[in-house]
């Protein structure tokens, strides 16, 4: 656990950065630092891993002041991804990955071995170890900052605005990539961002700060987005908060039921819309008798959030999502008001403190 016991960080010019900072950010679980630009966010961070020094008040991991902390072990035990990476551009992606493991004096094959290692679990090909970063997507650059910060397996990983300079669906990727990584690591994570979206998609907790480094707010997301303390987290929060809310519930428990389908070379009979299937039972999409054309229809498994489920029934020229199992393939249909139902008893299970 890190915690930060009235941490306050003055710059030389007299900028207060951080002000009283108390906060204990929970072992094995992605803590958000969340709020607008110049907030404290990154200043808070760097006091982790001491690039920055608190003026006043201590900083502990596991009960240890970070001051007390040598070097070498802050840098084994604490991983640092950054915004646009931070990769040396003149050493290969191998090297790159390998700069911890090398200062800590491993061994040639053992960092050969946990390089290669690495580039599979953020998954990235082998062969990409022999480009230099320039030669890499920006999503691709990342993966390798994420790689470089995971090499001597640190229980504590920093991370600020690390998917910040990519575009929006490869930064959905590397937040569903982190998550899933996040599930078999267990690492206690810190991330800065200022995209609430992204902070409510990735936070076990979240903690909202406002300018000149007052934390104002640290919740669950389902609390944060129930129960704002202020008119300023809520501001900040936005618009939309409902469906917010929404994301962070699943589709399973959602009553499932059939519909008419038919397979693709079938003749539609009737006035009906009909779920065209696959012959392997995936859903290709709605077909009505007057137009053969195919609206497209994607299947939502019972993982996906209700606010998918929402979204697809009103896209949808029926109002019905289409339901399917693990493997994809087609299990029923939920309706709209289904879908309230749970999204009700969701809010009402977050509502009770
Ligand atoms: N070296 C420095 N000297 C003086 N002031 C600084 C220094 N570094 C940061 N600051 C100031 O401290 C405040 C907090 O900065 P910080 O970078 O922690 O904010 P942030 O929330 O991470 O912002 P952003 O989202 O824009 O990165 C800002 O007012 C910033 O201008």
């Amino acid at each position: 656990m890190i915690s930060f016991d009235a941490v306050n960080k003055r710059f030389d010019d007299g900028t207060t950065a951080v002000h009283e900072l108390d906060l204990e950010v929970p072992e094995g679980e992605i803590t958000v630092l969340v709020g607008s630009s110049g907030c404290g966010k990154t200043t808070t961070l760097r006091m982790v891993n001491r690039m920055l020094d608190a003026t006043s008040g201590v900083i502990r991991i596991d009960g240890r002041d970070v001051r007390e902390i040598a070097g070498s072990t802050l840098r084994r035990d604490i991983g640092y991804v950054i915004q646009q990476s931070g990769l040396f551009p003149h050493r290969t992606v191998a090297d790159n990955i390998a700069t911890v493991p090398k200062l800590l004096g491993w061994d040639k094959k053992r960092v050969r071995d946990r390089v290669e290692e690495l580039m599979a679990t953020v998954g990235l090909a082998a062969d990409l170890g022999r480009r230099y970063p320039h030669q890499l997507s920006g999503g691709q650059q990342q993966r390798v900052g994420v790689a470089r910060a995971l090499a001597a397996d640190p229980p504590i990983l920093l991370m600020d605005e690390p998917f910040g300079a990519v575009d929006p669906v490869v930064r959905a990727l590397l937040q569903d990539e982190l998550l899933r990584l996040q599930a078999e690591l267990r690492k206690t994570i810190v991330f800065v961002t200022h995209d609430i979206d992204e902070a409510v998609k990735l936070g076990d907790r979240i903690a909202v700060f406002r300018t000149g480094g007052h934390l104002v707010q640290f919740s669950t997301p389902a609390q944060l987005l129930t129960h704002p303390v202020d008119e300023f987290v809520a501001d900040f929060l936005g618009a939309e908060r409902g469906l917010k809310l929404l994301s962070l519930a699943t589709l399973e428990d959602v009553p499932v039921r059939p519909t008419t389908t038919a397979r693709e070379a079938d003749e539609s009979g009737g006035d009906e819309w009909v779920l065209v299937l696959s012959d392997q039972d995936t859903p290709l999409g709605w077909r009505s008798s007057s137009d053969r054309a195919l609206i497209p229809a994607h299947g939502l498994s019972g993982g996906d959030s209700l606010l998918a489920g929402l979204d697809a029934t009103v896209s949808s020229p029926t109002g019905l999502a289409v339901r399917v199992d693990a493997a994809g393939r087609y299990v029923g249909v939920s309706d709209q008001r289904a879908i309230n139902e749970s999204a009700t008893r969701f809010r009402s299970e977050v509502l009770v403190p």
